[in-house]
């Protein structure tokens, strides 16, 4: 920088001082453009210094302790000179405007480029970036300080020739919770709370999100130190490696986040890393990913802070792991593989992407083709041997369906009374997860898949059929979306669980698969017609690990295969099968005169109320099918569901005006 220090050289104070960098600058010299990015602490502005591109973080100084720690960070940045951290190029120091002047790094902080862009670096390329980081913390551990908030979002880049390659360079920057060691033993844990909080302006209100990075001392309230920044650096090497924000199997932040906050409560998150000692996925054993590396991460993330290695350690074993690689390399002679090109979408794109298609076109469209190809060869159940005495069920449905406390509504359901006959009818719900995309298709294609199978196979198999077909179907046009738009997306794989009941004159079939559930009223006592398909029944782990899957406890109940899913079994869930299965389990039931009502219903509903309890509910209420419905799913919220709720009930036999005004 050109621009020229004036003597004294210092802040307004007098204790920050430098020999390099400018403290005080002519308002002519800079000009601020646009916010690039606005934490809860300071706002970062795109600007110009001396003609040159700059980045200036400014402070939010609202009481004389923040203009302390402005100071505090200036002494500290005034003293750092090194490649791996970010650059301060200037300051300025005097009221009424506090602002530091940084070096711009072109291309953005590392959790963006890794989740917005989603690059997919080589792991050369990652090796390169963790000896650098390495560097950066060893050089300032030297100087006797911690950094405290080591995260990807806290990494800058920019590409620089560097050992003959253009090389994505990383730069520790974000000095607002760095300290001195000598300093620590002083900051006791109330301070701690008030100044050590974790930093991040999109994560400020997601707390899950920071929690991640800090180490099992400092959740636990226990002392920092060089150690505390090597646990950081773990997960943050290990997310640079995997592309997956840790503790989801998302490459996507914004869906990961979602992810992080439905599956993890802040208390449980930090008791889970403190007491269960979990960490996030490391690298799949296939990827080829350097094993010196994922040891080296591991150790990283010790929980006993002694039992990890210092910089130098991590440095030397770096070096150790390049080493390897080479000699591997050498040998194998191996032809590179090019990697898979990269679209310039973003995430916003992938979203308006997602948006875009209408799943329940996509399964109209199937069943619209599907009920052509039937009409041919009708056949539908009848029973040339019907017996006139056979119970006849009288039907009337409805149903009611509200997103809850969720912002978005992933459920969805059908009725199909009448189907192709006066006396069969089918309803169903489907409750997807991941987004609501394998939900919108199935309520559209599975109905239409069944329309064409009852002209050939048996109610059981029908159903059997048409939850695998639209499976099937599902994730077929789902893969033919993603290739021709380019869009790299290996890791969107929504699901839905699926529940079905289908009135073939007086039998009743229910296919389930996941965690919807039916019951049956009968003599005013509730049966229950299917059984949850969670990781937490017993048949259903033993059935995962058989076919190939595997099923860990995970914070507070049992959950499938990386993506962490608590159902198992399910429409979708590409990433996940076969042993998430889409096979449905079947009941079935012979209607009599004592048989009052069916309720399907998501677990929206199952989650605060009970068999015995809906059946209380429907006591006192009008014998309206859309009503009971309503005022169950209404009843479900108030007692604090927080999910999104759908109800179908059905009667099975007349009710009496006198029972509907009740
Ligand atoms: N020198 C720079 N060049 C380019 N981008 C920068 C620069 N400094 C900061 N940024 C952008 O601004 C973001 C916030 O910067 P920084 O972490 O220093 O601010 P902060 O207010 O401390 O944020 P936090 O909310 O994380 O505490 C960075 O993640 C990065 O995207
Ligand atoms: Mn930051
Ligand atoms: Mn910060």
């Amino acid at each position: 920088m050109v621009v020229e220090i004036v003597e004294p050289n210092t802040c307004i104070r007098g204790c920050c001082r430098s020999d390099s960098i400018p403290l005080h600058l002519p308002a002519s010299s800079y000009s601020l453009s646009h916010p690039i990015a606005r934490g809860a602490e300071s706002v970062v502005y795109e600007a110009i210094l001396d003609g040159k591109k700059v980045a200036v973080k400014k402070p939010i100084l609202s009481t004389s302790e923040d203009i302390d720690k402005f100071h505090k960070e200036l002494q500290m940045l005034c003293k750092l000179d090194h490649s791996g951290v970010a650059k301060l190029v200037a300051a300025h120091a005097k009221p009424v405007n506090y602002m530091f002047f940084f070096k711009y790094y072109e291309s953005g902080n590392l959790a963006d480029k890794l989740h917005v862009e989603e690059w997919n670096p080589s792991f050369d390329e990652v090796l390169t970036m963790s000896v650098q980081l390495a560097k950066a913390l060893q050089y300032l551990h030297n100087l006797g300080i911690i950094h405290r908030d080591v995260k990807p979002a806290n990494i800058l880049l920019i590409y620089r020739l560097w050992q003959l390659d253009e090389n994505l360079l990383p730069h520790l920057a974000d000095f607002g919770l760095a300290e001195y060691k000598k300093d620590l033993n002083q900051v006791s844990v109330e301070n701690w709370r008030s100044s050590g909080k974790p930093t991040g302006g999109f994560h400020k209100k997601k707390m899950v999100g920071t929690l991640i990075y800090m180490a099992p001392e400092i959740l636990k309230r226990e002392m920092h130190s060089e150690k505390s920044d090597a646990y950081s650096y773990g997960i943050t090497i290990n997310e640079l490696l995997t592309g997956v924000v840790p503790y989801t199997n998302l490459r996507a932040e914004v869906q990961a986040h979602t992810v992080l906050e439905m599956n993890y409560s802040e208390q449980q998150l930090t008791a889970a890393i403190v007491s269960e000692g979990l960490r996030p996925a490391l690298a799949n054993l296939d990827s080829g990913a350097p094993t010196g590396l994922q040891h080296l991460i591991q150790r990283c993330w010790d929980a006993n802070p002694q039992n990890r290695p210092s910089f130098d350690d991590i440095i030397l074993g770096l070096g150790h792991v390049r080493k390897c690689r080479k000699t591997v390399e050498e040998k194998k002679k191996a032809v590179v593989e090019p990697s898979i090109p990269l679209g310039d979408e973003n995430s916003s794109s992938l979203r308006n992407y997602q948006i875009s298609i209408n799943w329940f076109t996509k399964g109209e469209n199937f069943s619209k083709s599907s009920c052509i190809a039937a009409d041919s060869c009708v056949r539908i159940w009848h029973d040339p041997l019907t017996d006139p005495s056979e119970y006849h069920p009288v039907l009337s449905w409805g149903s009611f369906a509200t997103c809850g406390r969720r912002e978005t509504m992933e459920d969805t359901h059908f009725l199909m009374p009448h189907m192709r006959s006066e006396d069969i009818h089918v309803f169903g719900i489907f409750d997807g997860h991941r987004g609501a995309a394998a939900a919108e298709f199935s309520a559209s294609a599975l109905p239409g898949f069944l329309q064409i199978l009852v002209s050939t196979k048996s109610p059981s198999d029908a159903l059997l059929e048409a939850f695998v077909k639209t499976d099937v179907a599902f994730r077929e046009e789902l893969d033919n979306h993603r290739k021709p738009k380019g869009v790299i997306q290996k890791d969107w794989h929504p699901g839905c669980t699926a529940i079905a009941a289908l009135i073939v004159r007086n039998k009743l079939f229910v296919a389930n698969a996941g965690d919807c559930r039916a019951m049956l009223c009968r003599a005013s006592c509730a049966h229950s017609l299917s059984k949850d398909h969670v990781a937490s029944c017993l048949d259903e782990r033993e059935r995962i690990i058989r076919t190939g899957g595997q099923v860990t406890w995970v914070v507070d109940t049992w959950r499938v295969g990386p993506a962490a899913l608590q159902v198992t079994r399910s429409i979708g869930d590409g990433d996940l099968k076969p042993y998430v299965t889409a096979e449905p389990e079947i009941t079935e039931t012979t209607l009599s005169v004592e048989d009052e009502y069916l309720v399907l219903a998501s677990d929206g509903l199952w989650d605060v109320m009970s068999e015995a309890e809906v059946v209380n509910i429907m006591k006192d209420t009008v014998k309206e099918a859309g009503m009971c419905s309503k005022r169950l799913a209404t009843e479900a919220a108030g007692r604090g569901s927080r999910d999104n709720i759908t109800v179908i009930v059905v009667f099975l036999r007349p009710v009496s005006t006198a029972e509907r005004i009740y």
